[in-house]
């Protein structure tokens, strides 16, 4: 297995869509990035890009240490030699199980004898011992989608790129072949870029998460670094819908645009001044009765249990406000205290731009 490494890489269609600009990326050896993004940010075209299905219009990619694909050359799909598996079990209706999981060794012209005890041992692999003359159509999802990654894996790629190949299954099988995916890849220090856009997913399954808007990548971190120390407002309300808010910011606090809300300058601890987007997690919201000191006061206007906090939502001078609030969850129509624990900043001027949660953080 081997590091993937992106360098400068821009990908403009034929009719000018500029699908990824300037992106670096590098998947070390035997590490799981996952790439998310709104729809239409570029995961896909990175991940087509990396597998050899597009050509960079500028930049390098490399995988291993060999340069496959750079202005002067593009190495085929084929022969980047790497597994991929995709949302939509492609496996052959009528090849039985083995010979789905076969066909890249028999393109590779490999012996049939040695085919056979390698299809068994890549079946046995993600949970499929015994299954060669099994008929597709016999199967689950899940266990087409096993049929996928055996015969992604059968060729001993250098490294896996997933494009949503959970995304078709249901709730719990999907948890579960997560759950098998991640200690198989780790147990054969595989390299894998997974395309998803299930953020819980992602944070659960990657050492590191990638996140990407209007084909750039924002940020890219552990899972803990991007959910507490998100480098913009963005990402802060994609992975974690944290509430944003745009106004400004003295040495009193920060009041927002119409003046309906005020976060008071100790809970964001930052040096920058003058106007931007603040971002509060639900996490770092608190409700209190009402009449206990709090910032503002709310009505509650939506109620959802969570199995680890609820979401509920108050609304407040007419802003409303996502909490995650563990504990006893309260009813639509109360009226609640809100307040705001930590808030991050983010100046409108690059200048006056400080990592905000390492400000928090002091
Ligand atoms: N063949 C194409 N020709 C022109 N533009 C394209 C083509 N394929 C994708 N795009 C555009 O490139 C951008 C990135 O698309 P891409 O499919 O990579 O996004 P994505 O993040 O994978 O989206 P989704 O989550 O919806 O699958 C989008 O603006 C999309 O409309």
């Amino acid at each position: 297995m081997s590091a993937i490494t992106l360098t400068g890489v821009d990908l403009h269609y034929p009719d000018g869509t500029a699908a990824l600009t300037e992106v670096d990326i590098d998947v070390h050896d035997g590490e799981f990035i996952a790439l998310v993004g709104p729809s239409g940010s570029g995961k896909t075209t990175l991940l087509r890009t990396v597998a050899g299905f597009l050509e960079p219009t500028a930049g390098t990619v490399r995988i291993g240490g060999d340069t496959v694909a750079d202005s002067s050359r593009a190495v085929p799909p084929e022969k980047r030699r790497l597994g991929m598996v995709f949302q939509q079990h492609a496996i052959w209706p009528h090849r039985s199980v083995g010979r789905n999981v076969s066909y890249p060794l028999e393109i590779a012209k490999m012996p049939r004898v040695r085919r056979a005890a390698r299809v068994a041992e890549v079946l046995d692999l993600v949970g499929l011992d015994g299954f060669e003359k099994r008929d597709p159509a016999t199967l689950s999802g899940g266990q087409r989608q096993r049929v996928a990654l055996a015969r992604a894996l059968v060729t001993h790629p250098r490294a896996l790129l997933l494009d949503e190949a959970l995304s078709a299954l249901d709730e719990p099988l999907r948890d579960r072949l997560r759950l098998e995916l991640r200690t198989l890849t780790r147990a054969r220090n595989l390299t894998v870029l997974h395309v998803t856009h299930d953020r819980a997913e992602a944070l659960a399954l990657a050492d590191r998460v990638a996140i990407l808007e209007d084909g750039r990548i924002r940020q890219i971190g552990t899972p803990e670094e991007v959910v507490s120390r998100p480098k913009s407002a963005f990402v802060a309300r994609f992975l974690s819908d944290a509430n944003v808010l745009r106004g400004s910011l003295d040495d009193a606090g920060f009041r927002s645009g119409d003046r309906a809300v005020t976060v008071s300058s100790d809970v964001l601890r930052t040096a920058s001044r003058g106007s931007g987007t603040l971002a509060v997690l639900p996490a770092d919201i608190e409700l209190v009765p009402l009449g206990a000191p709090s910032d503002h006061a709310g009505v509650v206007v939506s109620s959802l249990f969570g199995r680890d906090a609820s979401d509920v939502v108050v609304t407040c001078g007419g802003t409303d406000f996502r909490c995650a609030v563990r504990g006893l969850r309260p009813t639509v129509g109360e009226q609640v205290g809100l307040g705001i624990r930590r808030a991050l900043f983010y100046p409108d001027d690059p200048a006056a731009d400080r990592d905000p949660v390492t400000s928090a953080a002091r």
